[in-house]
């Protein structure tokens, strides 16, 4: 049998294939089955081993290796991202992502993609399908804490699906907040400080590289809703105690969060629901609550990014 040459697409080239708006209703399909867990058929339906994650000490940093395999679709792909604490003024990326889509049949890699634009996508895709379903009614406000890659592809996933009347940033530092407001299709009004930002927020988006709380439950209004992109190390945080033990709290994966998340191990606090339950029915979403979203990012998120750009770019062949 002939060999096969692997296709490599580009980060642009991913960029351009992997619409926003193709996406919506695939992740909320692929987290919907992923927490369909009641059979053993329905158990092997997704493969989605835990991520195994091997540190970079030396770099104060992470691999993190994802793979998945979605049955019914015959889709089998593998993501390797690294991840990194880095200094102020430090200008080498915080993450970078590789993704491999291979044959399930034959085994060999059909292509070779970008990871990084499809990381930045379908993460912000997931936290606005929460922010649909769990978001208080009339959600006029709506807050950023960060400013970097995540920051972006919220604010556009955001602005693009809810019609927010007012939106805030706040970053660490705040020239890179202005730098930020600068940067986007539309307004933003840049905070002073995390407090100011988040008080009176209906939707409140934490996307930073902290490790120690930056979002305090006494800040927050009763009744919003909190989606908590960061802190994906078990001992790394982004909210505090109080809003978490307070929230109804919500999880792409309750197994992924229970070994990763500072926020759910350290606060002791207990999950309420996957979001793949809340999309199917079988848990409520307590809108009228304040709620919190844990996202860690799940291998069947980038299983069905890749396997969109590899069928849009063969369809322009
Ligand atoms: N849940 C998921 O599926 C995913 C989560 N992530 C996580 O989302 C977070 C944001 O990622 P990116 O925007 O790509 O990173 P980035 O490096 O582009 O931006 C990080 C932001 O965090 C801020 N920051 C860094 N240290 C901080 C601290 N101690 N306190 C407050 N702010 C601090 C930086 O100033 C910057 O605004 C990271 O924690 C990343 O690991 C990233 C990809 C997927
Ligand atoms: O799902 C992902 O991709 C990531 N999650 C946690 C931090 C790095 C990237």
């Amino acid at each position: 049998m002939a060999t096969t040459v692997p296709v490599l697409l580009a980060r642009d080239q991913v960029h351009r294939l992997l619409r926003h708006g193709d996406l919506v209703s695939r992740l909320e399909a692929a987290l919907g089955k992923f927490s369909r867990r009641g059979s053993e058929e329905e158990r092997e339906e997704v493969v989605q081993p835990l991520r195994t994650t091997v540190p970079l000490r030396k770099y104060r940093g992470y691999l993190g290796l994802m793979p998945a395999y979605m049955v019914e679709e015959d889709i089998l792909c593998a993501k390797m991202v690294s991840f990194y604490e880095r200094e102020e003024g430090c200008d080498l990326p915080a993450h970078e992502a590789t993704v491999l889509l291979l044959d399930p049949q034959r085994g060999n890699v059909t292509a070779v993609m970008d990871g990084t634009a499809i990381t930045e996508k379908r993460t912000a895709v997931v936290s606005a399908i929460s922010a649909k379903l769990l978001m208080p009614a009339r959600a006029e406000v709506l807050c950023i804490l960060g400013s970097g890659s995540q920051a972006a592809s919220h604010y556009e996933t955001f602005t693009e699906m809810f019609s927010f009347k007012e939106i805030r940033v706040w970053s660490r530092r705040r020239e890179r907040a202005e730098q930020f407001a600068r940067s986007v299709q539309g307004p933003v009004a840049v905070c002073s400080s995390a407090k100011d930002a988040a008080q009176g927020a209906d939707v409140i988006v934490t996307v930073t590289m902290a490790t120690e709380p930056v979002l305090l439950g006494e800040w927050v209004k009763p009744g919003a809703h909190v989606v908590a992109v960061g802190a994906c190390r078990p001992n790394w945080r982004e909210l505090d105690d109080d809003l978490m033990r307070e929230a109804t709290v919500y999880v792409d994966s309750r197994e992924g969060a229970y070994k990763e998340s500072g926020d759910v191990i350290l606060s002791g606090a207990a999950v309420f629901a996957e979001l793949g339950e809340v999309i199917n029915g079988t848990k409520a979403a307590q809108s009228e609550k304040t709620t919190v979203f844990k996202s860690l990012g799940m291998g069947i998120q980038d299983a069905v990014c890749a396997k969109l750009v590899f069928d849009q770019w063969k369809r322009q062949q």
